[in-house]
């Protein structure tokens, strides 16, 4: 389970994540999702601890993450697919990382096989699309075979194929009964994928609830959830977008 308590970071003037408080529970995929700028990759790393709240408290399993003895093995995540070091092979990336946390060897074959990477084990991940660099990313998160599991905006370069198997990883992972926490701008994709939505504007909550929840506040009855999303974010399309980051 994932609490945030009124958590807030300032990037100097700019406010990117305001007050935001929300609960993600086990046994469910959670989406979060918000226009550009809202807030969404800086509420992710909160979460992990990468970069320090001006105020409010977030806590996983009841404990700040930095006070987490388990590491990968308690939370698994994947913000960036392009942050693997570009001249080392698949297998070489996840045994480095096994090493630093602790962790056997053996869970990189089983998180290659995992996801559809056994081929392309020895390759150099300079060489790899886009969709490849996701799916190895997703088999770091899985190294720990961690409860809590954070992704950020994991469709990105998948083609279709690649998303129906995203697909199906992430619901069996929450039917395991682990907390499963995906950012996507991709609204069909979380109609499809997620049980629970959180949804921000500008750093601040819109909603946390059950897709059938929010999908029932559009003002017409037939409502798409991206109808629903428009409505709800329009007066909180962000345009700070510009700012450095
Ligand atoms: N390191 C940083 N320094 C200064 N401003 C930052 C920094 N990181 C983020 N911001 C600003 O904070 C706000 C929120 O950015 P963030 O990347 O968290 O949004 P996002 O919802 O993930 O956006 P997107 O969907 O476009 O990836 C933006 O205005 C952004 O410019």
């Amino acid at each position: 389970m994932i609490e945030a308590q009124e958590l807030t970071k300032r990037y100097g003037r700019t406010t990117a994540v305001d007050r935001l408080t929300f609960t993600i529970r086990p046994g469910h995929v959670t989406g979060f999702l918000g226009p550009n700028g809202s807030g969404k990759s800086t509420t992710l790393r909160l979460v992990l601890g990468l970069n320090a709240a001006d105020s409010g408290r977030v806590t996983v399993d009841g404990r700040a993450l930095r006070e987490h003895r388990r590491g990968l093995r308690h939370v698994g995540a994947s913000l960036d697919a392009n942050d693997a070091h570009g001249g080392r092979s698949a297998r070489d990336h996840l045994a480095a990382l096994a090493c630093s946390n602790g962790l056997s060897r053996r869970r990189v074959g089983d998180v290659l096989a995992e996801v559809g990477l056994e081929s392309a084990a020895r390759r150099r991940i300079g060489g790899f699309s886009l969709g490849m660099k996701q799916r190895l990313g997703i088999a770091g998160a899985l190294l720990g075979d961690p409860p809590v599991l954070i992704f950020d905006e994991p469709f990105n370069g998948l083609d279709a194929a690649g998303i129906v198997w995203i697909r199906g990883l992430f619901r069996r992972l929450a039917a395991e009964g682990r907390t499963v926490f995906v950012s996507s701008h991709l609204l069909s994709e979380m109609a499809q994928l997620a049980d629970r939505l959180v949804v921000i504007g500008r750093g601040a909550l819109i909603a946390d609830e059950t897709v059938e929840e929010f999908a029932a506040r559009g003002a017409a009855p037939s409502a798409s959830l991206e109808d629903v999303f428009m409505e709800l974010t329009a007066d909180r399309l962000d345009h700070r977008a510009g700012d450095t980051k």
